[in-house]
């Protein structure tokens, strides 16, 4: 039997998946490596360290499970999305440590592009807000550092990639210099219409284009490793972004088809087919995958705060030992009270992007306890999505959703997802396989080495664990959910 070996590099963590020939994990590593925030605001990893760690995991799962890289028909790579890398071509040093997409350091190349007036262009373009999250700003941040660095990447002496390029270039020895393009959707330098690099945006941040990676289909021959890393040469043959990742292993293929992963923060996407959808609602517009030369879009909406709002009942104010206390505590919760919080701890992403205001709790009584603000928080994951799901209604008009499908860590979260069920009004879909993101990588390199099933047998696949649907009165829901707004609204004008 032929195996197929996932690795998702994620922010805080590298996971190495083994997948078997019928899409079963068999085995799993897993490796934290170090943040750094050498100035507020400012977050960088060090690519040394993340390659380590991705060598060191796929080593130990092919250790652990006694599969060898000869067993191996192919490897699938997700990743953090829009962190991004600069690195010598001929010793393959970073120039840099890599700068992560919560890195706020290039707000004032942004302010400058919008005075400039070409934050329309961009927005058309890229289908992104302009915002120091992408990549684009960030590269021209590490070529700005370097008196020479311009005229080397100039002359194809420096590449730029998002994780997943600087690993398979690495992997394959410096053979491969590609991307996917999901992951080029997200450096606000890639045209999503012309599926090209935008020369006009590549000029505006003075990114020479000699620098850039080759834009391959999700599924596609992205190189061969050497083989000194895992014994055996092994291709690569699947690359998605982890959001884009985990709307695959969800298989959201049809147009109306949302997933939303309930990590740290959420990450919303819905697949609206084959044309890109201009939001008027502050969502961003990205490639959801692409298969046969062909790019299906989606709407993406990002909260900063969901599972990171029970991390703080936990560690923050202490009213939990686990994070999986969380619901039995608000199912204790007083009926007759209306504690809501709104944990814009951070600001508020989507569809507010509000980076200033900071959270607030409402309806506090001297009867508020411990069960109260487990509810208030859990709801506010809640009361999140219910912002994009109006945003993505109101963007995307012509049908209506036809399923909500949730994976992550907190949608193992039974109360947490009967009460978005409640607060949205609508069907809440939870898999049997909850580890999304690194199946959607495993099935796009499984399914180009010829060993898995095609889109539509992948989707077949997709299994159901339990389906939440609405219990709450619409009244009740409606005035809820008004409550909330003018909360958030409060919170944005203090
Ligand atoms: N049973 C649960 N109830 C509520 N929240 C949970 C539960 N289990 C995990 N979480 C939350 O989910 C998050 C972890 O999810 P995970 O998908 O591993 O996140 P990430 O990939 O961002 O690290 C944590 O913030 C944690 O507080
Ligand atoms: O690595 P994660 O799971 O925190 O995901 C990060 C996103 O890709 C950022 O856009």
């Amino acid at each position: 039997m032929k195996f197929i070996l996932a690795i998702d590099q994620g922010t805080t963590s590298t996971r190495a998946v083994l997948f078997d020939g019928d899409m079963q994990a068999v085995g799993t590593a897993q490796q934290e490596f170090p943040q750094y925030f050498p100035k507020a605001g400012w977050v960088e990893h060090d690519l040394d360290e993340i390659w380590d760690s991705v060598v060191a995991t796929c080593r130990q799962v092919l250790a652990q499970t006694g599969i060898t890289a000869a067993d191996l028909a192919g490897i699938g790579i997700t990743n953090q999305r829009e962190t991004t890398a600069v690195w010598d071509k001929a010793t393959g040093a970073p120039l840099h440590r890599a700068i992560v997409w919560q890195d706020r350091r290039t707000v004032e190349i942004c302010e400058a592009l919008r005075g400039g007036g070409h934050e329309d262009m961009i927005r058309h373009k890229t289908g992104l807000l302009l915002d120091p999250y992408f990549s684009g700003t960030k590269a021209s941040w590490i070529l700005d550092q370097n008196p020479e660095a311009r005229d080397r990447a100039a002359r194809g002496e420096l590449l730029f990639g998002t994780i997943d390029s600087f690993l398979i270039w690495r992997l394959t020895g410096g053979a491969s210099h590609v991307t996917d393009a999901t992951n080029a959707s997200r450096t606000m330098l890639y045209d999503i219409r012309e599926g090209a690099w935008s020369e006009e945006i590549c000029g505006l941040l003075q990114v020479p284009m000699a620098m850039l990676p080759e834009v391959k289909d999700c599924a596609a021959d992205f190189g061969i490793t050497v083989p000194e890393i895992l014994g055996e040469a092994v291709p690569i043959l699947g690359v998605a972004g982890d959001q884009q990742a985990a709307g695959i292993g969800q298989a959201c293929f049809a147009p109306g088809m949302m997933k939303s992963t309930y990590g740290t923060g959420c990450f919303a996407l819905l697949n609206t087919g084959e044309t890109p959808v201009v939001s008027h609602n502050r969502l961003l517009t990205t490639v959801a995958y692409q298969l046969g030369g062909k790019p299906t879009y989606a709407l993406e909406g990002s909260i900063f705060i969901a599972g990171a709002a029970v991390q703080w009942l936990r560690d923050g104010l202490g009213l939990l030992e686990d994070a999986a206390q969380s619901g039995a505590l608000a199912r204790q919760a007083d009926p007759e009270q209306d504690v809501l919080l709104v944990p814009a701890f951070t600001g508020l992403g989507a569809p507010y992007w509000q980076p200033e205001c900071r959270g607030a709790v409402f309806g506090l009584t001297r009867g508020t306890g411990p069960a109260e603000m487990a509810r208030a928080a859990l709801q506010s994951v809640a009361y999140q999505t219910r912002d994009l799901w109006e945003a993505m209604r109101a963007d995307w008009p012509e049908e209506t959703h036809v399923t909500l499908r949730v994976d992550g860590g907190m949608s193992a979260s039974d109360w947490t997802m009967q009460s978005l069920s409640d607060l949205l009004g609508a069907a809440v879909d939870r898999p049997k396989m909850q580890e999304t993101t690194v199946l959607g990588a495993g099935w796009l390199a499984g399914m180009q080495a010829g060993i898995y099933p095609d889109q539509a047998g992948f989707a077949a696949t997709w299994a159901l664990d339990r389906k939440f649907t609405p219990q709450m009165a619409p009244a009740q829901r409606d005035a809820a959910y008004g409550r909330w707004q003018r909360a958030v609204q409060a919170v944005i004008g203090v």
